[in-house]
């Protein structure tokens, strides 16, 4: 029995289908929910930030989350396999018009993504005043909280319906499947079995 973390929303959504494609058979919480058993594995759905800490402590064996979140935390886990979904940019974003001028002093930047930015900047050796928002981080320059935000960017849509646009791309995401580091040892015939067989699904998907 393997215990999945999966991340509320469209992850958790995503990544119960590539099972439904395997298993053939419907896997759905309950209402309200959180743990979903079945008989080869008990499905656990938390934060998005906490997938890998769930995974990191043993909690959960397996867990499916956002490259960007993973950088963003460090945790020790095993990255098993990119699942080609939820891909998106994290960007730097700024109000339409302005530019990027990294030589200014004293520059805010709103973000989600403390660890990301902060590691982009000092790379840079530019200091900035980091911002730590926890949501609607598009908001933050409108109103003069900051000079920039880093947040993901997918269509471009709630930058462009903000007034912002994206001055610098910073990385890409997009979702992956980690293990635990001794449950990859212990329960490796369950983990690796599982990481053939959503492969499968996703090599398939490539050839379309
Ligand atoms: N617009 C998007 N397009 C594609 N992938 C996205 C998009 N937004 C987020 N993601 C991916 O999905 C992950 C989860 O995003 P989501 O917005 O659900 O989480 P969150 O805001 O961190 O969680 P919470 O709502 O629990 O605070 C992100 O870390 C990223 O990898
Ligand atoms: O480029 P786009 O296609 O517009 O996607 C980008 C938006 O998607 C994510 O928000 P989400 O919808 O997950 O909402 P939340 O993070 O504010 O909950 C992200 O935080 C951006 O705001």
């Amino acid at each position: 029995m393997l215990t999945v973390a999966l991340p509320k929303g469209r992850i958790a959504k995503e990544t119960l289908e590539i099972f439904e494609t395997i298993f053939g058979d419907t896997f759905k919480f309950d209402d309200r929910k959180l743990i979903l058993e079945t008989p080869k594995f008990r499905f656990l759905l938390v934060r998005n930030q906490d997938v890998a800490t769930y995974v990191y402590h043993q909690a959960a064996d397996i867990g499916v989350v956002g490259l960007d979140t993973l950088d963003e935390q460090g945790l020790d886990v095993v990255r098993l396999l990119d699942l080609r979904r939820g891909v998106c940019k994290v960007a730097i974003g700024m109000r339409k018009g302005e530019k990027l001028d990294l030589s200014k002093p004293e520059l805010k930047v709103a973000t989600k993504m403390v660890n990301i930015t902060k590691r982009y900047f000092e790379e840079r050796a530019v200091s900035v005043e980091i911002i730590k928002l926890y949501g609607s981080i598009e908001l933050a320059p409108l109103i003069g909280l900051a000079d920039m935000i880093v947040d993901i960017v997918e269509t471009g849509a709630t930058m462009k319906q903000n007034g912002l646009e994206v001055v610098q791309d910073m990385m890409t995401s997009s979702t992956y499947l980690i293990a635990n580091k001794n449950s990859y040892i212990a329960k490796k015939d369950e983990v690796l079995d599982i990481y053939e067989k959503i492969n499968e699904v996703i090599k398939a998907e490539q050839k379309k």
